[in-house]
């Protein structure tokens, strides 16, 4: 990461009035020897800076809004389709009226205007004719009407946001042909221009070729002679090479064959139903041996093939007759069931290296963050040349600090450039998905080039077809790849990824903190560690957008630990909340101090997506947080987390944290790829995620709403999550595979057969809002079920998050917090609950906002959590939600008797039967925390028999845990208040 950082050494300058105090040990080591040379531009700033001039914000305009006012875009996109029919109307006219309107357009110079129009031939006029002539005549000749699909195209995809090919598709292709036809139709004129050959007819035909064509073969053939018809061939072949991105001569079956073949829609889940896994992959490698995946040949990837993804059922195949060839190898209505004939001519072909889109949205990348990154730098060497004035002021020990300049683009690219804004764009298609987010290495049929072909290993018979289906289907780690791959997405294939637009534009951040603050804690650290007898040899200092982190090096001989106990006292003098001492820095062996800047920075959530560390990730499931003390932007995998556990007092920054994790998941994966089940108690925090519940959520059969807010309906959801992991276990067993990364390849790669229960599986994100409401009310009855899901389900692609108000050792239990590695506290109320959630003190330091600590095992580190509105994600949900999705939410295994609930289940805790005394006995237990009969038969006076009847009613009702023998039974309840609010939900008698 690249800093500026100005060092200051000492001695103090002279003759200034508040001097720090003398340091004692004046034996200390001599600071750095040399001063470095400040570069001029930070030094001209801090003159500037000096003399109380303020540094002009940069501010980017964007002098091309215009561009995206969809009034203007349609105006537009009108303008284009009606031109394009305008070009058709005055071409054609131009093929009966060209050569008598050759001599008006040509004599306009020396004839009025009205005048000519009136002598005008062309259907459209003299404005037709001159175009025309332009075009065709001095042109490109007929090979000019390739310039009308352009213009149409432009035209279409403006008006309807939408094209089955990308614009690069159609102009490689249109102006090839334009070119090429042009140069071969000169060619030809040329020809009929021999002395032997008939002039008249020459001279009839010359428009074909127009001015260009027949300049063009006029030099070639000059040059090379009859060899222009060699180069002609050439360029077509090279063309249609590149183009269609031929690789192999395999032709035993004709493109024309294969452009035959239906189009097939694919069933909506290809992971949950039966209709789909028929129509899956699997086709190519059946039971039977004649089902062998045939020999893979070429396949258009054209522009038809959307109806894939239109279509929301699988549809019936009528068979085709069959190619002669194939009668051995391959039956028929298996060839064409699966989704790879499904896409018939419109059809794509992983490609082993990634396709050319992705090569063009990673320079679609590079150039959008180009002008950004210069405004940040821009912006940011203004402000070290800020700093660097407070670094001119020598005061005690050697004092540096640094702001660091971005590792990545601190802002966003100005909005001035659309395009490079866009996610989806960035893929360099419109309509692609961010390349770097696909782990598929399958190009989408709308991106690629054209035409692809991938063969079967030279060695192997093609006749032997058959046995190919046998080995596959058999021995499933065959060495064999079947032809084509299974694309997971295209049941869903024009789903748009969410772009950047939708969020905020906070516009450039600035850093906050002055130098008046820096000198004045810089003074106080020297000041209060010199009152224990610790000298310092330098400070520096790094601006966050929240705390400034001072790093110390103490005098030799100073030991760490006594700095470390001196932590209250530090604190205490520099007398500001949220001090965090860290010492010693983590591979550093200097002491850290973190103080809060009393300006923050608010770290919006689209500068932290718009950099290139979120955008080109290769995680599976990456979240970006925010901003790390030196500015970096903090990305983390939740696959590898695997789970998550938060907490924060109430107001902190929670649920803005889980907005910013889900918002990071939508805006990096596809609806096939992920599926969220949410847990909401709270009832209002996530419900704004119901408008994706066609596209990302996972719900239980029969249920209506997808997001659950009825804590009795958790445990099954639990439950039923649990059933699904077991399932997963199964199949990865099956498929000999150790996790679900590997399962999902070889599925992928049709190595395993959807007949025998194998799918796609989707990573599943369980988020749980408020787990000390769940405790609450179910506790063993979520515990269990959260800890085995903790516990197993990393391997096969279930995460959990779980989020809580309360850090108590009765809600984050010993067996939930072992089983979560990954924690992030926000501001908590105690050391305690600190401790309970991160094993260490310090989240009870944090400044609150989104200020949070996140603990990777040993490892914490503090980060600005990045801010989402709830517009923001209203948006982002609209967005998604406007797409078109699932026929239902993805659903999870039914679990046996689901309505009623298991035992202990407060719903099926009968009201009527309820001892009078019943609210009363639980006070008792709740305010004793002690979950014992001889309690309440002291307490309420009863006998042991009702004081016995009333503990089981209590353990029903989860307030108590199951009976534990000789010990007294666990109360799950951990206050007055928590009990009120059980007391006040359970069913009235
Ligand atoms: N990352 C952040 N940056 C700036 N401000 C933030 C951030 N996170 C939260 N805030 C501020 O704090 C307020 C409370 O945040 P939030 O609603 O996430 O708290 P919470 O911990 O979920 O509270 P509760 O548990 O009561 O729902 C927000 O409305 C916002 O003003």
């Amino acid at each position: 990461m690249a800093k500026n950082t100005y060092k200051q050494n000492t001695p103090a300058a002279p003759g200034r009035g508040n001097e720090p105090r003398p340091v004692r040990n004046q034996t200390r080591p001599a600071p750095e020897p040399a001063r470095e040379p400040r570069p001029s531009a930070p030094k001209a700033a801090a003159k500037a800076h000096s003399r109380g001039v303020k540094l002009p914000a940069i501010k980017l305009g964007n002098p091309f809004a215009f561009l995206r006012d969809r009034r203007f875009q349609l105006f537009l996109g009108f303008f284009f389709l009606l031109s394009s029919i305008y070009l058709t109307i005055a071409f054609v006219s131009f093929v009966f009226t060209g050569h008598a309107d050759q001599s008006v357009v040509e004599g306009l110079s020396t004839t009025p205007v009205k005048e000519a129009g009136q002598e005008s031939g062309n259907w459209l006029g003299l404005v037709g004719a001159m175009l025309a002539q332009l075009l065709i005549y001095k042109g490109f000749g007929v090979a000019a009407f390739a310039v009308i699909p352009i213009v149409f195209f432009l035209g279409y995809k403006i008006v309807f946001r939408r094209a089955e090919v990308s614009l690069s598709y159609v102009l490689a292709l249109c102006l090839f042909s334009m070119v090429w036809l042009s140069m071969l139709m000169g060619y030809i004129v040329l020809s009929l221009e021999a002395p032997d050959a008939d002039a008249s007819l020459a001279h009839s035909l010359d428009f074909l070729s127009g001015g260009i064509g027949y300049e063009a073969a006029l030099w070639l053939d000059s040059l090379i002679g009859w060899g222009t018809v060699l180069l002609l061939a050439f360029l077509l072949i090279s063309f249609v090479v590149y183009f269609f991105n031929v690789t192999s001569l395999n032709l035993r079956r004709s493109e024309t064959e294969e452009a035959d073949e239906p189009v097939v829609a694919v069933g909506n889940q290809p992971f949950a139903s039966a209709a789909n896994h028929a129509a899956s992959p699997a086709a190519s490698f059946e039971e039977d041996e004649e089902e062998a995946a045939p020999e893979m040949t070429l396949r258009r990837v054209g522009p038809v093939a959307t109806p894939v993804a239109a279509t929301a059922r699988p549809v019936a195949i009528e068979p085709e007759p069959k190619p002669e060839y194939e009668e051995d190898e391959v039956e028929e209505e298996e060839y064409t069931a699966g989704p790879v004939a499904a896409s018939g001519p419109a059809f794509s072909i992983a490609a082993p290296e990634p396709a050319p889109a992705v090569a063009a949205g990673a320079a679609a990348v590079v150039m959008s963050v180009a002008p950004t990154a210069a405004a940040s730098l821009a912006s940011a060497s203004a402000t070290v040349a800020a700093a660097g004035a407070v670094a001119s002021l020598p005061k005690g020990p050697s004092f540096s600090f640094e702001t660091p300049t971005d590792p990545e683009p601190l802002s966003i690219a100005p909005s001035s450039i659309p395009t490079p804004l866009s996610m989806a764009d960035l893929a360099g298609d419109d309509d692609a998905p961010l390349p770097a987010t696909l782990p598929l290495p399958a190009p989408r049929e709308t991106a690629g080039p054209a035409l692809q072909i991938e063969s079967k290993p030279g060695e192997l018979d093609p006749a032997a077809g058959a046995d190919m289906a046998a080995i596959a289907d058999d021995d499933e780690d065959a060495d064999i790849m079947p032809a084509v791959n299974y694309d997971p997405t295209l049941d869903l294939s024009r789903y748009q990824y969410p772009t950047l637009e939708l969020l905020n534009d906070y516009g450039v951040a600035k850093a906050q903190v002055s130098k008046e603050e820096l000198e004045a804690n810089k003074d106080r650290i020297v000041e209060t560690l010199g009152h224990y007898g610790i000298n310092i040899a330098s400070i520096k200092a790094t601006i966050g957008p929240t705390v400034t982190l001072y790093e110390i090096v103490p005098d030799a001989g100073v030991r760490i630990s006594k700095i470390k106990s001196l932590e209250d006292d530090i604190a205490l003098s520099l007398a500001a909340l949220g001090i965090r001492i860290i010492a010693p820095i983590p591979g550093k062996g200097t002491i850290g101090i973190e103080v809060p800047n009393t300006k923050k920075e608010m770290v919006s959530i689209r500068s932290v997506f718009a950099t290139e560390k979120f955008i080109n990730t290769e995680m599976d499931l990456p979240i970006s947080f925010g901003r790390t003390i030196t500015n970096e932007v903090f990305v983390v995998d939740l696959a590898k987390m695997p789970h998550l556990l938060m907490a924060g007092a109430t107001g902190q920054g929670k649920s803005v944290g889980l907005n910013v994790i889900l918002a990071s998941l939508l805006y990096k994966r596809h609806p096939a790829q992920l599926k969220f089940v949410l847990v909401d108690p709270k009832k209002v925090e996530l419900s704004i995620f119901n408008k994706i519940e066609r596209h990302f959520l996972a719900k239980l059969p029969d249920t209506e709403e997808a997001i659950i807010t009825d804590t009795k309906k958790v445990v099954n959801t639990l439950n039923s999550l649990c059933m699904e992991m077991d399932k997963r276990y199964d199949l990865l067993k099956d498929a000999g595979c150790r996790n679900l990364k590997e399962y999902n390849r070889k599925f992928i790669e049709r190595r395993l057969n959807p007949k025998k229960g194998h799918r796609f599986m989707p990573f599943i994100v369980l988020v749980i809002d408020e787990l000390a409401d769940l405790m609450m009310t179910a506790g063993k009855e979520v515990e269990t079920p959260i800890a085995r899901l903790a516990q197993l389900a990393r391997a096969i692609g279930i995460h959990l998050i779980v989020a809580t108000q309360r850090p108590s050792v009765n809600v984050i239990t010993g067996i939930i917090k072992a089983n979560f590695p990954c924690r992030i506290s926000f501001k908590v109320t105690s050391k305690i609950d600190s401790r309970t959630i991160l094993d260490a003190g310090g989240a009870d330091q944090l400044v609150g906002q989104g200020d949070m600590l996140i603990s990777q095992g040993s490892d914490i580190i503090r980060v600005q959590c990045a801010f989402i509105d709830t517009p923001e994600v209203d948006r982002l949900c609209d967005f998604i939600g406007e797409q078109q999705g699932y026929p239902d939410a993805y659903l999870l295994p039914e679990v046996a008797g689901e309505s009623g609930g298991g035992s202990g289940d407060a719903e099926d805790f009968d009201a009527a039967s309820r001892d009078s005394m019943f609210e009363e006995a639980a006070r008792v237990i709740v305010t004793h925390q002690q979950g014992s009969t001889s309690l309440l038969q002291r307490r309420l006076k009863l006998g042991y028999n009702r004081a016995g009847r009333l503990i089981d009613q209590l353990e029903h009702a989860g307030i108590v845990g199951p009976f534990e023998g000789s010990k007294a039974r666990e109360v799950l309840i951990p206050d007055e208040y928590s009990l009120e609010q059980l007391l006040n939900n359970l069913p009235k008698s």
